[in-house]
């Protein structure tokens, strides 16, 4: 039988302090993500809003996460619309994502490029790497945000190859291969 010393309660109780929120950010400023720019249409308005917490969560029915603060302008719009386009920005879109990032006004961020209509009205960004055009079928209230579940019933994948990560608090292009060399 095994005679292994059990560890003290203090030190599973230091091991299990969350980090202060300022090292939470610094070590997530370190997990690089693409860029999308999420759009809707419809009662509540149209609105937009840069975010990097976006992931694929199951194939089968097709869904993905979007994470949105309920303190964000766009909260209540989203919220009333319950659909939403992800547009995911490809090299060179940088300023794109600084307006929907940023405190300007909801216009202004809409004119500074092309979009068309998704079948439901939501904006859809021309010249994206991708498109996701989807339903929110679920949302979960966690700390500052809600995580939305969005089913997908269109994609788009356009013919710009070259990504835009943000990494370490800036934007960095996807270059081909032979162009990093
Ligand atoms: N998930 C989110 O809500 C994100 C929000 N932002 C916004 O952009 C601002 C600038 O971001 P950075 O230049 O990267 O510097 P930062 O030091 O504020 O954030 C570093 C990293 O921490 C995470 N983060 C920041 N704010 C967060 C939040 N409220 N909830 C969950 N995760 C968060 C993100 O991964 C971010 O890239 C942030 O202060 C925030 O307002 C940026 C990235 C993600
Ligand atoms: C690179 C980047 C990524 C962001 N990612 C998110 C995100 O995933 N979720 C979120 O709620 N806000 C995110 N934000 C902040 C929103 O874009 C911002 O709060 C939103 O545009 C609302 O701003 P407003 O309240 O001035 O309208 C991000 C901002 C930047 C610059």
């Amino acid at each position: 039988m095994s005679t292994a010393p059990i560890p003290a309660p203090t030190a599973l109780l230091a091991a299990t302090v969350p980090p202060e929120r300022a090292d939470y950010r610094n070590a997530m400023a370190r997990l690089g993500a693409a860029v999308n720019i999420i759009t809707t249409d419809g009662p509540g308005g149209r609105a937009g809003f840069t975010a990097s917490a976006v992931c694929s969560v199951t194939d089968d029915p097709p869904t993905l996460l979007v994470c949105l603060n309920r303190s964000a302008s766009v909260y209540p719009v989203f919220q009333a619309n319950g659909v939403l386009c992800v547009n995911v920005l490809g090299a060179g879109q940088q300023p794109l994502s600084n307006l929907f990032g940023g405190k300007t006004p909801m216009d202004e961020r809409f004119a500074a490029a092309q979009w068309h209509a998704s079948a439901s009205g939501v904006p859809v960004l021309a010249e994206a790497a991708a498109t996701f055009e989807c339903r929110v079928v679920n949302r979960t209230a966690v700390g500052t945000h809600d995580v939305l579940f969005c089913e997908v019933d269109a994609v788009r994948v356009g013919d710009a190859a070259h990504g835009l990560v943000y990494f370490d608090r800036r934007y960095h292009d996807l270059l081909p291969p032979s162009a990093a060399h």
